[in-house]
């Protein structure tokens, strides 16, 4: 059979398609506890003061700055200790000239007091009485009632990621459940007659198959609950129904392998027979050039290659943006660092190459270094990398030295001006 001549489309231009389609996501509550990595479905308002009250810093005493007007070394002040109090207890006593109280971090500062001074800073004497030998002013050591954040804040975007930071702002505001958006179901279905499962023992001709277990773990970090499907031999009519039947109970179907130009790459004519409109089916770009997507009934198909680093990163690339996008994340991509490039990479690059690679950081800079063997059917260097190095297309290899934009896995990093820095240089 002849091929279908497939058309290309640039790196950049295939997120935007992407980034054009969002799930539309019903929002659940959950409780603090289990909210962790779930993504807000709505602003959260500051709904008292932070801190509540004013309140002490410091263990010290709370007394009036004016009564300190004249201390000094040689001239001290003496003040009368009227009442003591911990966190959590409230002075019933109102502080008047020359009196002080004996107050610990976190306590509410009484009336009458205007100032907090350490206790490191005060000589205790007999009955009561201490001896401040400094002039104190009005305000010191004292946090106000609503310094962090006053009520009605809008303190948290709807989207935000729930992290450990975000659950403390969410509990001190009495936020003991949460409404996050419902992740997205994510059916993973790998194709391939060599496929066997982990559990099975290796016979000639066949391969584990590692993509579906690969793709449920990138989709997880991506906000989405992962169903693995199973595999489908290379069969037309049965992965024809496979891919229908997982679109019925999912919110998108990824696949991996047959998007190829082989004989048994049946996934461009079953996007065909679907009616589906297709998005792409080539990427100028390495490893993931046959990175395939298609909307059918309103739901995004993910087509990724078979082969292991290409499917990662066609998952990181376009799979992310799109389930990040719908769960409203503010950072959608990978986040981006340049970096300084370790060794020379000496191969032509028509299309821009996605190198799995590790950056290190040194007192100037990041270090770039690629990892493991650089083939799209390679394994191992995914278990090393923790970046993908950027290299734009259009070049007959890239120097060591060179500055280059390089993709991180893990940690945040800028938002990258993905088009820019495609554009600029290839
Ligand atoms: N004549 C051409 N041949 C190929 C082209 C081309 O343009 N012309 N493109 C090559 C490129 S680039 C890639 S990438 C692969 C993509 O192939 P498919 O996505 O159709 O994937 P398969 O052929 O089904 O498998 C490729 C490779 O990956 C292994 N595989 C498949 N599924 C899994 C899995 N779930 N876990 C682990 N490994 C898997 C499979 O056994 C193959 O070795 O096509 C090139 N060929
Ligand atoms: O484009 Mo294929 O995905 O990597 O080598």
């Amino acid at each position: 059979m002849p091929i279908e001549k497939r058309e290309i489309i640039q790196v950049w231009d295939a997120v935007k398609k992407v980034l054009k389609y969002q799930l539309k996501l019903p929002l659940e509550s959950v409780t603090l506890e289990e909210s962790d990595g779930r993504y807000l479905g709505e602003n959260v308002l500051a709904t008292h003061d932070v801190p509540p009250f004013d309140r002490s810093p410091y263990d010290g005493f709370a007394i009036r700055a004016e009564d300190t007007a004249g201390a000094s070394r040689d001239e001290p002040v003496e003040l009368n200790v009227i009442d003591s109090i911990g966190a959590g207890h409230v002075s019933e006593k109102e502080i008047k000239q020359n009196e002080a109280v004996r107050i610990m971090t976190g306590a509410a500062i009484p009336k009458g007091a205007n100032a907090v001074i350490m206790l490191e800073l005060v000589s205790e004497k007999e009955n009561n009485i201490i001896s401040i030998s400094r002039k104190v002013e009005a305000g010191d050591n004292i946090s106000v009632q609503g310094e962090d954040t006053p009520e009605g804040t809008t303190i948290l975007k709807k989207g935000t990621r729930i992290h450990a930071g975000v659950t403390a702002v969410l509990a001190t505001f009495g936020y003991h459940t949460v409404k996050v958006f419902k992740k997205p179901v994510v059916g993973i279905l790998a194709t391939g007659t060599e496929l066997l499962d982990v559990d099975e023992d290796l016979v000639p001709g066949k391969i584990r198959n590692s993509n579906a277990y690969m793709i449920a773990s990138q989709i997880k970090k991506m906000g989405g609950e992962p169903q693995i499907l199973g595999k489908l031999p290379d069969d037309f009519d049965e992965t024809y129904a496979g891919i229908l039947k997982a679109m019925e109970k999912t919110d998108l179907v990824i696949t991996t392998g047959g998007v190829s130009v082989g004989d048994f790459d049946h996934l461009p004519a079953i996007y065909k027979k679907m009616g589906a409109d297709l998005l792409f089916n080539k990427i100028a770009m390495r490893p993931g050039s046959v990175t395939s997507a298609a909307v059918f009934e309103g739901k995004l198909l993910f087509g990724l290659s078979g082969n292991p680093s290409a499917c990662f990163v066609g998952c990181e690339l376009f799979v992310r943006p799109y389930l990040l996008g719908s769960l409203n994340a503010q950072k959608v991509h990978l986040g981006a660092v340049t970096s300084i490039l370790q060794k020379d990479y000496p191969k032509p690059n028509p299309f821009t190459r996605f190198v799995r690679g590790r950056v290190e950081w040194n007192a100037t800079a990041a270090a770039a270094s690629p990892v493991g063997l650089d083939k799209s059917g390679s394994v191992s260097s995914l278990s090393e990398a923790n970046a993908l190095i950027v290299l734009p297309g259009g070049t007959r290899g890239w120097e060591k030295g060179s500055q280059v934009m390089t993709l991180l896995l893990d940690g945040e990093g800028s938002v990258w001006p993905w088009d820019q820095a495609l554009k600029s240089r290839s």
